[in-house]
């Protein structure tokens, strides 16, 4: 497959031209999962929508993000897993490592080959919404100028309301020499068919931690830099420490509290990176993972008194711009930054979309928790589940945060190893479970999982902190045998049950 920069990002289809009319009840700018979820209802409700898109139809998830990435990860998780279980590993020959070209032939299949006609643009049209090829730019209230690549112009207005869902971009932080050695951003990152070497991974949050994963699984030397003290720093760190233990058990390289103070590519390709207090090193790629900010530049939020730099724009648990009395401006996925994820995206579209419809029908409407028109669980139980191997999967509260919040919590942790995991897989490594109980009211408040293929196990924690449940509840939860979900049991041991 070819190298991200010769992926046409703007085909010339869906041109505004195109459209029945120019006015439309609801005005999506950026076509992400939110922008689907929301559309595909509001057409159910007989409204209708168009969706502006300035690259591919679908976002950065089918394309750039989970999709590609998880479809990188899975492989190593698989092969490793096959060493583990008699009768199959015999026929696998481990000491050839993975088919890293079969790795990526299967990503472009999961990608369809960056051609959004195959998949995405189906889909998305599946909403019921028009498409329209442009970069969409507020110019007033409920008014929206749409740009080709060509430069033409046409102008759009909204009945009801314009949502503003222009997801985010990586932060480049200035290092002398960084942005002129042209590193790789996560979209190089998740799109090459070439393993580099030895890839130095600026960053330890998600996107760095599962790059590390996924290029150390394809035979890579990696250099991980970390300017925290323990990398996966928005987890627990007993959770951070465990994946940095397996790491550098892998061979990676891990420095932390540390960051890179100058880049310089050298004519044959290389990079010298230099690194605060420790020798410089010479690598073959660098990928830039040092956090994201919202797409919120060139696209008329100033006019609105809205901060344009890249912080996340407000929001009201309705997903509305406050000091929009009038209530159409929306702003829903990581461009609101209240729960930078793909499920994120799909829980504001279902809200905004409920949201929409009372607005239309309703004058005096309240949002609201409980008829699903007001945004909550994005505040106190998102899930995130973090592809490393082995996986990190949270919900919730970790100590830091309730730390944070001032409020009392018990921390209950246990192995996650149970007779079903070692069932599966032999010689199951063992893993970590905690959970973060509210010390007053006795209900869970948060869970985080490390261990392979604990990613499944998490959303049982998620429903039981979305349904305030106490530990006398869950101790009739049963789990059943032989399974993974007996680190349950072990949990609720630990806890004196
Ligand atoms: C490497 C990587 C892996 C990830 N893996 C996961 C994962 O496994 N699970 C998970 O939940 N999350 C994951 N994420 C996060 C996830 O990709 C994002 O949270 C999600 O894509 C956000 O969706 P969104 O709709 O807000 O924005 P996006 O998906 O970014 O979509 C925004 C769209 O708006 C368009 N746009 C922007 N400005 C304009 C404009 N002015 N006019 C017209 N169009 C415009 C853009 O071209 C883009 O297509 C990952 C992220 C990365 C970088
Ligand atoms: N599986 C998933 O759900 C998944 C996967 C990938 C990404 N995402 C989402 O994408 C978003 C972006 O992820 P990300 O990992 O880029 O951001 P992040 O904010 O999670 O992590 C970035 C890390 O880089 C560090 N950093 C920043 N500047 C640095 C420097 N100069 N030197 C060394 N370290 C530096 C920061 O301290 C931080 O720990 C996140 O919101 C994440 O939730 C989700």
């Amino acid at each position: 497959m070819p190298p991200y920069n010769t992926i046409n990002l703007h085909p010339d289809s869906h041109h505004p031209s195109s459209l029945p009319t120019d006015t439309f009840d609801v005005i999506y700018i950026g076509s992400g999962w939110s922008t689907h979820v929301s559309a595909t209802r509001l057409t159910k409700a007989g409204m209708t929508s168009v969706i502006i898109e300035a690259e591919l139809f679908g976002g950065e998830c089918p394309f750039w993000a989970c999709v590609p990435s998880k479809a990188l990860l899975r492989p190593g998780e698989a092969f490793d897993e096959v060493q583990g279980v008699g009768g199959a590993k015999e026929r696998v020959d481990s000491a050839k490592g993975l088919d890293v070209d079969a790795v990526m032939q299967r990503r472009d299949t999961w990608t369809s080959n960056w051609d959004e006609e195959k998949m995405m643009v189906p889909y998305i049209a599946s909403s019921g919404a028009h498409l329209v090829r442009g970069y969409g730019k507020l110019i007033g209230v409920k008014k929206v100028k749409v740009t080709t690549s060509t430069g033409e112009s046409f102008i759009l207005t909204a009945g009801q309301a314009v949502v503003v869902c222009t997801g985010s971009e990586p932060l480049i932080p200035k290092i002398p020499g960084l942005t002129e050695a042209k590193p790789w951003t996560p979209r190089e990152a998740v799109s090459t068919s070439d393993v580099p070497k030895h890839l130095l991974v600026l960053g330890a949050g998600v996107v760095g931690c599962e790059m590390v994963s996924a290029f150390a699984s394809f035979g890579a030397k990696v250099t991980l830099v970390s300017s925290t003290a323990e990398i996966l720093p928005r987890v627990d760190p007993e959770a951070g420490a465990i994946i940095r233990k397996r790491f550098e058990k892998q061979g990676v390289n891990v420095h932390l509290s540390t960051t890179v103070t100058r880049v310089q590519r050298e004519e044959d390709g290389s990079l010298i990176a230099e690194l605060a207090g420790k020798p410089e090193v010479k690598v073959s790629e660098i990928l830039v993972a040092a956090g994201r900010k919202s797409r919120t530049n060139g696209i008329g939020l100033e006019q609105f008194g809205l901060a344009i730099d890249g912080s996340p724009i407000n929001v009201d648990d309705s997903l509305c711009v406050p000091s929009d009395s009038s209530s159409w401006l929306y702003a829903v996925g990581d461009v609101n930054g209240r729960s930078p994820t793909t499920h994120g995206a799909k829980y504001h579209g279902r809200i905004l979309a409920k949201v929409l419809l009372a607005r239309k029908n309703g004058a005096n409407f309240e949002p609201k928790e409980a008829d699903g028109t007001a945004a909550a669980a994005d505040r106190y139980a998102i899930p995130q589940v973090i592809f490393t191997h082995p996986n990190v999967a949270s919900v919730g509260l970790t100590r830091q945060k309730a730390a944070a919040a001032g409020r009392k919590v018990k921390e209950i942790t246990a192995l996650a190893k149970t007779e079903g995991a070692e069932l599966r897989m032999d010689g199951y490594e063992d893993g970590w479970a905690q959970w973060i109980v509210d010390a007053e009211s006795g209900k869970l408040v948060g869970a985080t999982f490390v261990g392979d293929n604990v990613a499944e196990l998490l959303h049982a924690s998620t429903v039981a902190v979305v349904g305030g449940m106490t530990l006398e509840q869950l101790a009739h939860a049963i789990p059943s045998f032989p399974t993974m979900s007996e680190v349950y049991l072990n949990l609720l041991e630990a806890a004196g049950f």
